[in-house]
């Protein structure tokens, strides 16, 4: 049955609805499902205003003409407008049940509510510019708006916009989200998604989105060790480790050491600042096996001994965070220099420099980088990747905006490494981190600074116990 955060592609999900066809239940009846789901959700939204339904040749056309048919039938002044003869049987059959008159795009007057049922996962290229125009002009003047599956002129697997693709209201997901869902610039086109059962099986799914982690509080034998010790190996500029050490220890590790370079105190007493003024320093520091969590990367400069102090860290044999500088430094190596087991928090200008231009989608370039480096990913960004050498991938739904300011990478690194230290399992400490990341961010609302997170963190955390 339908898992509600399943993500699949047009490919795998044309498998997953051959796939119920085969258990004896006829494409029509997938059709007619779809309708009536996205149907309910106009009607709860729209009532009975008048509706638009705008019909493409193919099945998602089909929808469209299953909606218009029950909303009329639930009193709702419908018109159907197409953009020519229906090219599925499916479709076929579910406009003979519209059984009324069907109007032209170029003729159709405009109406309160539209319905844009133009190209699902069937688009292969863009809408001719008139199309789109028109799309757009729809849109623009009606007071509800939704769209069937995918915005008309999204790439299903892509999330490109093949064309001019106007914002909808709701975005109703048909069976499972696809990665367009989640992708950048598609994932901007909408005000509100949603995804309906159908009755597809994507239990097999190995793309989710993220959800909000179950967390447990620190059991009543719990010590400071035993819930994680985490070591943040710094640099030239202590603020970044700050930032990081202040987020590890929020995120649940039961103690912080910042290993710095300067020997100057900074920052709140709880986070234990150790001095190692070289890499040898660093290497004494590390040497305590009840480390569970190294982060290296935020502050750490990328002159002077920073390679030497990077080196150090990886070479202390405990699980690894690489961010920030450490990433950079390590493009300039090459990858294989990369420890396999990592976990990698790149942004898109990190990324490319550590592997050059890759083909295919972000969900592709995540998933060939890890593989490559046989590390956890989070490759950043408002559409952040986590994803894994064994080919799972979870897609975090756009996060605030607001993010887009200096340091809050450096809150994320810090989280990841007081979650692994907590966990032990990369891929979880990453998906818990992103979530807290994107939770601490919607309730410091707007205009915060990265320091703001820190604040928020406790309750983000309180609110999945
Ligand atoms: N296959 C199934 O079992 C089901 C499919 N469903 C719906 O079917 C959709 C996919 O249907 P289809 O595969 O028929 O594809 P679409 O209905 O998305 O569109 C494909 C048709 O449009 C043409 N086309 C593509 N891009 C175009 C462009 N830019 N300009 C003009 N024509 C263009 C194609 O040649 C093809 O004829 C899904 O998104 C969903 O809405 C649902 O009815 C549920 C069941
Ligand atoms: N426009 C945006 N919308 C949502 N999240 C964003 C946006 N821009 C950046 N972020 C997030 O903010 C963080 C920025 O990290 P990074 O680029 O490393 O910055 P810094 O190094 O200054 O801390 C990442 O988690 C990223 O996913
Ligand atoms: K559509």
């Amino acid at each position: 049955m339908m898992r509600d955060d399943a993500i699949l592609t047009a490919a795998q999900m044309q498998d997953a609805e051959q796939a119920v066809i085969a258990g004896a239940v006829p494409e029509y009846a997938l059709m007619e499902r779809a309708g009536a789901a996205a149907a309910e959700i106009v009607w709860r939204s729209g009532g009975k205003r008048d509706l638009l339904v705008l019909c493409g040749p193919g099945n998602n056309g089909g929808d469209g003409f299953v909606m218009a048919r029950l909303l009329r039938e639930r009193g709702v002044p419908v018109r159907v407008a197409s953009l020519g003869d229906s090219r599925t049987d499916s479709s076929l059959k579910a406009r003979a049940g519209w059984g009324a008159p069907v109007e032209t795009l170029a003729d159709a007057a405009p109406a309160t509510q539209i319905v844009d049922a133009l190209f699902g996962t069937g688009l292969t290229r863009g809408l001719d510019a008139e199309l789109a125009g028109r799309l757009r002009q729809f849109t623009e003047r009606a007071s509800f708006t939704y769209a069937v599956d995918l915005p008309s002129g999204v790439q299903t697997d892509t999330g490109e916009l093949l064309s001019d693709v106007p914002t909808m209201g709701v975005c109703i997901a048909l069976g499972a989200f696809k990665p367009g869902h989640m992708l950048q610039p598609a994932a901007g086109r909408w005000q509100r998604l949603v995804c309906v059962d159908i009755g597809i099986d994507a239990s097999g799914a190995k793309m989710h989105r993220l959800s909000a982690p179950q967390l447990h509080p620190p059991g009543p034998f719990a010590h400071k060790y035993s819930r994680g010790l985490v070591a943040i190996v710094g640099g030239e500029m202590a603020g970044a480790g700050l930032l990081a050490s202040q987020a590890a220890a929020r995120a649940g590790a039961g103690m912080v050491r910042h290993i710095v370079q300067e020997a100057i105190h900074q920052g709140p007493g709880a986070i234990i600042a150790q001095h190692a003024a070289d890499a040898a320093d660093v290497a004494a520091s590390l040497k305590d096996s009840r480390i569970r969590a190294v982060l290296v990367g935020p502050g750490l400069g990328r002159e002077g001994g920073a390679s030497d102090r990077l080196k150090a860290a990886m070479g202390a044999g405990h699980p690894l965070v690489l961010d920030a500088d450490a990433l950079s430094l390590l493009a300039g190596e090459g990858v294989d220099a990369i420890p396999p087991g990592a976990v990698l928090t790149p942004h898109e200008g990190e990324f490319a420099r550590l592997f050059g231009d890759l083909p295919g989608s972000k969900i592709d370039r995540a998933l060939a980088a890890a593989k490559r480096t046989r590390s956890i990913l989070i490759y950043k960004g408002s559409d952040s990747i986590i994803a894994a050498p064994d080919g799972r991938a979870v897609l975090s739904p756009a996060s605030s905006s607001w993010l887009s300011t200096a340091g809050t990478g450096d809150v994320l690194a810090g989280l990841v490494a007081g979650r692994l230290a907590v966990t032990g399992d990369g891929f979880q400490a990453a998906c818990e981190a992103l979530w807290l990341h994107g939770e601490a961010a919607r309730r410091a609302g707007a205009a915060f600074i990265a320091d703001d997170l820190l604040a928020e963190l406790p309750a983000a955390i309180a609110s999945r116990l």
